[in-house]
């Protein structure tokens, strides 16, 4: 999906929403335990309950590789009914040498090799360059860059400044930079970070920032929009489990949608305020 594609989604859809799809079969409510592949089954409501409301939906792969083929063939069948207009990531925070990334790229992007053909894959770039090329070698993909992450250890090194006194994250931002472009690279920027949000758009002022952390790691919605939104929205803000665990039970789907409706309805005024709509 082009840059100027996912911006019409978001136009049109007034929704920078992307929901998790982190099934973990211990969560799967009781009376879908009976169907072949409960974890399908559930994605399939989830998403059917969703769609309409969200830009994007985000897989995380270790839920599914978790459970080894099942695992695999429970991803497989969720991201062929993955609607065509949104934005699909895995989130497989890879990233390796290159002929291993390479690979890793493979796995996820091309449909003819391994089935799956997601939009974009999340990377840890400690690697560097060449860790990260051979996702970008892919024409119309993305990649999904860690920044700043939503999680505690996230500033064991990410905050970590040089000499002049600037911190990591900044630096892998001007650094990956230079390896491409708003129209293929993306960062991660956790929801729980607000106050960093004008930093990093001093350093990537147009690309789209995948906010995860809203919900159940209880980052602020509206903080994040003041400092991170850009003319173009510039944001797709995740959440999985207030979404998707909202219930246990076998209203599960119908209370799913009403969180995600919540949230795209705050999002709606964020975007009218900014006059994006
Ligand atoms: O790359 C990510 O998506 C990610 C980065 C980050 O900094 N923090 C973070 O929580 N995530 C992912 O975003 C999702 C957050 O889920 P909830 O906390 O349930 O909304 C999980 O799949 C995490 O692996």
């Amino acid at each position: 999906m082009t840059r100027s594609e996912l911006i019409r989604q978001i136009k049109t859809k007034r929704s920078f929403l992307c929901v998790g799809l982190d099934t973990d079969i211990n969560k799967v409510p009781a009376h879908l335990l009976g169907h072949d592949d409960p974890v399908f089954e559930f994605n399939r409501q989830i998403i059917e309950a969703t769609a309409d409301l969200c830009v994007a939906f985000k897989p995380n792969i270790a839920f599914y590789e978790s459970r080894g083929m099942a695992g695999w063939k429970s991803l497989q069948k969720t991201w062929e009914i993955l609607p065509r207009e949104c934005f699909r990531i895995a989130d497989a925070k890879r990233g390796d040498i290159g002929n291993t990334s390479a690979m890793y790229a493979a796995a996820f992007f091309d449909q003819q090799a391994s089935g799956l053909g997601f939009d974009a894959v999340t990377i840890a770039p400690y690697m560097g360059h060449d860790s990260v090329q051979p996702f970008l070698a892919f024409e119309g993909k993305w990649a999904i860059i860690l920044a700043l992450t939503s999680n505690t250890g996230g500033l064991d090194f990410q905050t970590v400044e040089d000499r002049n006194g600037t911190p990591l994250f900044e630096q892998v931002i001007r650094k990956a930079n230079t390896w491409g472009n708003a129209g293929n690279l993306m960062y991660v920027v956790g929801a729980t970070r607000g106050e960093a949000f004008a930093a990093i758009r001093k350093h990537a002022p147009d690309h789209f920032l995948l906010v995860p952390g809203v919900g159940a790691q209880g980052g602020s919605l509206s903080d994040v929009c003041r400092y991170g939104m850009n003319a173009e929205c510039g944001l797709l803000v995740n959440a999985t489990r207030s979404i998707i665990y909202a219930s246990a039970g076998t209203d599960f789907a119908e209370r799913a949608r009403q969180e995600a409706l919540a949230l795209q309805q705050e999002m709606e005024k964020e975007l009218l305020n900014k006059g994006i709509i």
